[in-house]
């Protein structure tokens, strides 16, 4: 798996100069934000978080429902935080794009280089720090755990994508697999994130329309996706929020592959009655 790229966001601003014309859509079953929207404009500062910021590129919006959040955040040397979630029942998933960060857990510090992935249970006081000399960036995927009683809280997972076989798709001739860090049918997680993988001339072939929702962070590459009755161009950088239902197919673009990060809520009865 050598010669993996995970395209990060560096910030900045768009030159005076550029044609405002952008691919970005909002729309009530998706939003595409462009690999160029990623400005200084728009960088947040975090409570309890040094020489840190990020963008927020997902959130909960509206009585739909949507379960999860997700940011791109960028660490620079010396920064970090002792106090990064806020919130007692939030799980967490971390990917590297970029750089080195340390996360510690229950007194075990575990170091995440690109492709680095954790999956922070709730409440598992977990802190993070960049002791590197250059700036880290990585997602971080945070989503509200639905405890189940009698099912335990899953343990918190530190792994590498290049050390996981990506598993193909049937009848796709390898050209459509998933690199997953977790048992899908392993009933304590509610929440995937996974790495979608299309080689040259690898599609969906058809427009996937299912519950779960998504978050799409296009690590490598370019496709055209399907997203509801749109077909748009996207490319490394690029980010695709859907909804519920939204449906979604793509063409990769090639030359090389095309891959993105996926977050996927999964496994938890649908909720009767009010949100
Ligand atoms: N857009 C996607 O990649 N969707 C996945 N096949 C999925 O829902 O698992």
């Amino acid at each position: 798996m050598a010669g993996r790229t995970y395209y990060a966001p560096t910030g900045g601003l768009p030159p005076q100069t550029d044609l405002i014309t952008d691919r970005a859509v909002f729309t009530e079953a998706y939003a595409v934000i462009p690999r160029r929207e990623f400005s200084d404009i728009v960088a947040s500062y975090l409570p309890f978080w040094d020489k840190t910021r990020c963008w927020v590129i997902a959130r909960p919006l509206s009585g739909f429902a949507e379960t999860f959040s997700q940011y791109v955040m960028e660490v620079q040397p010396g920064g970090g935080s002792d106090q990064p979630e806020p919130d007692a029942d939030a799980e967490g998933v971390l990917f590297v794009v970029e750089g080195e960060i340390t996360v510690t857990v229950d007194g075990a510090a575990h170091r995440l280089t690109p492709g680095g992935y954790a999956f922070l249970p709730p409440a598992s006081g977990w802190t993070l720090r960049n002791d590197s000399t250059a700036a880290a960036r990585f997602h971080w995927v945070r989503k509200a755990y639905e405890y189940v009683e009698g099912i335990d809280v899953p343990d918190p997972i530190f792994a590498n994508e290049n050390d996981i076989a990506p598993t193909p798709m049937p009848d796709t001739d390898g050209k459509w697999a998933t690199t997953r860090f977790v048992d899908p049918s392993d009933l304590r997680h509610d929440m995937h994130v996974t790495i979608v993988t299309f080689k040259p001339g690898g599609i969906i072939p058809f427009p996937e329309t299912h519950v779960m929702e998504h978050g799409l962070y296009v690590l490598e590459g370019q496709a055209v996706y399907r997203l509801n009755q749109d077909w748009v161009e996207v490319q490394a950088g690029d980010y695709m929020w859907l909804r519920a239902f939204c449906p979604q197919a793509c063409y990769s673009g090639g030359p090389g592959d095309f891959r993105y990060l996926l977050y996927k809520d999964v496994n938890r009865h649908a909720k009767l009655g009010g949100f």
